[in-house]
C-alpha cells in the first residue's frame, strides 16, 4: 500500500496595500519553505536600489510589455500606480503541472483574474493589513526607496486597495513579522492537506480497507 504523497500544486497569493509587508513576507517564506517558488512578474516600473532583474522582477520597457500582452504571455496583468505588472504564464503552468507550489505578490486586480482563470481552483489568497495607517506610512518612509510624491500616491491608494479585503480567503494583520510568517506557514500547511489537492487518496483508502 502506498501512502499518498503527490498532490496538485497550489497558487498562494499575497496582497496588501503598498508598505504592509508583502515583499518582506515573501522573502521570509521563500527562505524557509523549499517547496514553494516565486512567480517573478514583469514590470515597466524602474528597479529600486537592491532589486535584481530576473529575481525580484523582470524589468522591461513599455514596448516589450505590450508585445508580451499581444502574444498572450501573461496569465494576468494590470496597471498599478501608473506602471504595468504582469504574471508570465509559462512558469506557473509548469509548476502546477509538476505539483509545485507557487507564490504571487500581486494586487487585487491580478488576484481576481487568477480566480477566474482555468487554475482558479488552485488559488489560496491572503490579504495583509497594516496595524494602522500611521504605521503603514512610517514603513513606506522607513523603506526609503520611494520619493515623497510616490509615498503620498501609495498612501492615497491604500484605502482603495484595502477595500478589496473581503475578496480574500485569509486576512492577517502584519504587526509582528515572526507571527505573520508563522500564520502564513500554517495556512500553507493546512491548504496542502486539503482532500482535493491530494492525489491517490481513493486508492489509498481502498487498499487500507482491503487490509493491503
Ligand atoms: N496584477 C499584478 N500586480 C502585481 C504584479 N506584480 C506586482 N504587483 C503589484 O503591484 C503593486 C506595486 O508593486 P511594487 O511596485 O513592487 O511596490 P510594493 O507595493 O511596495 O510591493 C503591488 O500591489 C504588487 O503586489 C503582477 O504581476 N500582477
Ligand atoms: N511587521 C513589520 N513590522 C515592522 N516593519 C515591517 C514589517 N513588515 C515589513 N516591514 C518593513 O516595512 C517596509 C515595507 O515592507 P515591504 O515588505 O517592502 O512592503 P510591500 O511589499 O507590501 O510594499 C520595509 O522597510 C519592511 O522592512
Amino acid at each position: 500500500m502506498s501512502i499518498p504523497g503527490a498532490r496538485r500544486g497550489l497558487m498562494l497569493v499575497l496582497s496588501s496595500p503598498s508598505g504592509a509587508g508583502k515583499t518582506t513576507m515573501t522573502k521570509r517564506l521563500l527562505a524557509t519553505d523549499p517547496q514553494i517558488s516565486l512567480s517573478v512578474s514583469a514590470t515597466t516600473r524602474k528597479p529600486r536600489v537592491g532589486e535584481i532583474d530576473g529575481q525580484d522582477y523582470q524589468f522591461v520597457d513599455q514596448d516589450h510589455f505590450d508585445r508580451m500582452v499581444q502574444t498572450g504571455q501573461f496569465l494576468e496583468w494590470a496597471t498599478v500606480f501608473g506602471n504595468r505588472y504582469g504574471t508570465p504564464r509559462g512558469p506557473v503552468e509548469q509548476a502546477l503541472t509538476e505539483g509545485r507550489d507557487i507564490l504571487f505578490d500581486i494586487d487585487w486586480q491580478g488576484t481576481q483574474q487568477l480566480r477566474q482563470s482555468q487554475s482558479g481552483g488552485d488559488l489560496v489568497s491572503i490579504f495583509l493589513l497594516p496595524p494602522s495607517l500611521e504605521e503603514l506610512e512610517s514603513r513606506l518612509k522607513q523603506r526609503a526607496s520611494d520619493s515623497a510624491d510616490v509615498i503620498t500616491q501609495r498612501m492615497s491608494r491604500a484605502a482603495d486597495e484595502i477595500s478589496h479585503w473581503a475578496e480574500y480567503d485569509y486576512i492577517l494583520v502584519n504587526d509582528d513579522p515572526g507571527q505573520c510568517l508563522h500564520e502564513i506557514r500554517s495556512i500553507l500547511t493546512t491548504e496542502r492537506l486539503r482532500r482535493e489537492r491530494q492525489r491517490g487518496l481513493a486508492g489509498f483508502v481502498r487498499d487500507l480497507l482491503a487490509g493491503e
